[in-house]
C-alpha cells in the first residue's frame, strides 16, 4: 500500500486524532490531490492533454463555487464551506501536472523547486488551514505555512530520489542537470542504472538537501493545533524513513524501491506521539 495511503489511512482510524471534520476534510483534500496526481501518473496519463487538465480546473472553480461535479467533488466543496481553505494551491498543483506533461529534464535545483512546490509544497498550504494553528502559538502564521511548504519540498524530493529507475524507465530525469554535470553523471549513467562511487557522492548530497527541508518543517509542527500534531509528526517521519532505506540499499535507486518496513512504520507512531505533546512555546516561537 502506498506510504501517502498508509498514513491517511492511519489517520482514519485514529478518530480522537483529528476531530471528526478534519479527517473529513482532510480526506476530501487527499482525495482530490490523488486525483489530480492520478491524471498524469495514472493508468489514462498517456491520453491527457493540455485541455483535460484545463477542464479539471474548470470543474475545481465549480466545486469551489458550490457546484461540485460528482460525490468526490462534493466532499471538497463540504470542506471548503467548512475550512479557510484558498483555491490557489489546488489551481497550481493542476500548473505542476501540465509542467509534468511537457517537461522531462531539470536544468537546476531552482527548477526542480518550483515543480516540487506546485506538486507537493501546494499540499503542505492546502492542508494548513484544515490542520489549525495553535491557540497559543505565536509563531507568524507565514512561517508555519512556510514550514508547511517545506515538508511537501522534503516528501517530493525524497519521492524523487526513492523513485530515480521508475521515473527514468518513465522517460523522466528530475534531478538538476547541472549538479549530475557537477557530480560526473550524465543521463546515460541513469538510464544504465550502476551504483558507482560518483552515483553514491551525488546522492548522499541530495539526501542532504531532503533532511534539510525536513527539518525546517519540524519546526512548523509544533506550531500547529494539537490534535493535527501527531498525523504530521507520522507523516514526517514516515516519509522522511524513506531516506535512511535508500542509504541502506546502498543508494540503489534503480533497481531497488526503498521503502518503510511494517516495523518501523510501528515505532514511528508512539515516537511521533511524543513528539505531539511538545507544542508552541516562547523559546520556539522565537525559533520561527
Ligand atoms: C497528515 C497528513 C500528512 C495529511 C496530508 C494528506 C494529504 C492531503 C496528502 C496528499 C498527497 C498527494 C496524493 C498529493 C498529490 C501529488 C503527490 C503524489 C504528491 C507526492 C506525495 C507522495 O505520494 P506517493 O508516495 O503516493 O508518491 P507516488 O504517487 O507513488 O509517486 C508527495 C511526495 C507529496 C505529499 C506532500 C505532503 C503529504 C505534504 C503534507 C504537508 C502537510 C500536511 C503540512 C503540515 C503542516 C506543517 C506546518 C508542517
Ligand atoms: N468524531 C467522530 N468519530 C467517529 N465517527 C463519527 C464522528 N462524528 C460523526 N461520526 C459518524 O460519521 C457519520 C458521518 O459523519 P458526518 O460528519 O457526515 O455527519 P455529522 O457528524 O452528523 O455532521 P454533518 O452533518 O456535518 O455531516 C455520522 O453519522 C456519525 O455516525
Ligand atoms: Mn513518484
Amino acid at each position: 500500500m502506498k506510504l501517502m495511503t498508509a498514513v491517511v489511512k492511519f489517520v482514519q482510524s485514529m478518530p480522537r486524532l483529528f476531530t471528526w471534520e478534519r479527517r473529513k476534510a482532510i480526506w476530501a483534500i487527499y482525495v482530490w490531490c490523488r486525483r489530480t496526481d492520478e491524471l498524469v501518473d495514472g493508468p489514462n496519463a498517456s491520453h491527457i492533454t493540455p485541455m483535460a487538465l484545463d477542464r479539471w480546473e474548470s470543474r475545481l472553480e465549480d466545486l469551489f463555487q458550490g457546484r461540485p461535479y460528482d460525490m468526490l467533488d462534493a466532499a471538497l466543496s463540504d470542506t471548503v464551506g467548512k475550512f479557510p481553505v484558498d483555491i490557489q494551491p489546488f489551481k497550481d498543483m493542476i500548473e505542476g501536472m501540465r509542467l509534468d506533461l511537457k517537461k522531462s529534464r531539470y536544468k537546476n535545483f531552482d527548477e526542480l523547486y518550483l515543480y516540487c512546490y506546485y506538486v507537493a509544497g501546494t499540499v503542505g498550504l492546502m492542508s494548513v488551514p484544515v490542520m489549525g494553528i495553535a491557540p497559543e502559538s505565536q509563531a507568524t502564521t507565514e512561517s508555519v505555512y512556510n514550514a508547511a511548504l517545506s515538508l511537501g519540498i522534503a516528501n517530493q524530493l525524497t519521492n524523487i530520489l526513492r523513485d530515480v529507475g521508475e521515473d527514468a524507465r518513465r522517460g523522466r530525469v528530475y534531478l538538476p542537470q547541472d549538479e549530475l554535470a557537477q557530480a560526473g553523471l550524465s543521463d546515460e549513467d541513469i538510464f544504465a542504472g550502476k551504483v558507482t562511487d560518483k552515483w553514491r557522492n551525488f546522492m548522499k548530497n541530495q539526501i542532504k538537501r531532503a533532511r534539510m527541508f525536513f527539518d525546517e518543517a519540524e519546526k512548523g509542527v509544533t506550531q500547529l493545533s494539537s490534535a493535527s500534531r501527531w498525523p504530521v509528526w507520522a507523516s514526517l517521519l514516515l516519509y522522511r524513513q524513506i531516506l535512511d532505506e535508500i542509504e541502506a540499499n546502498d543508494y540503489d535507486s534503480f533497481t531497488k524501491r526503498a521503502y518503510v518496513s511494517k516495523a518501523n512504520k510501528i515505532t514511528a507512531l508512539p515516537l511521533a506521539y511524543a513528539r505531539s505533546l511538545i507544542g508552541p512555546s516562547k523559546i520556539s516561537s522565537k525559533v520561527l
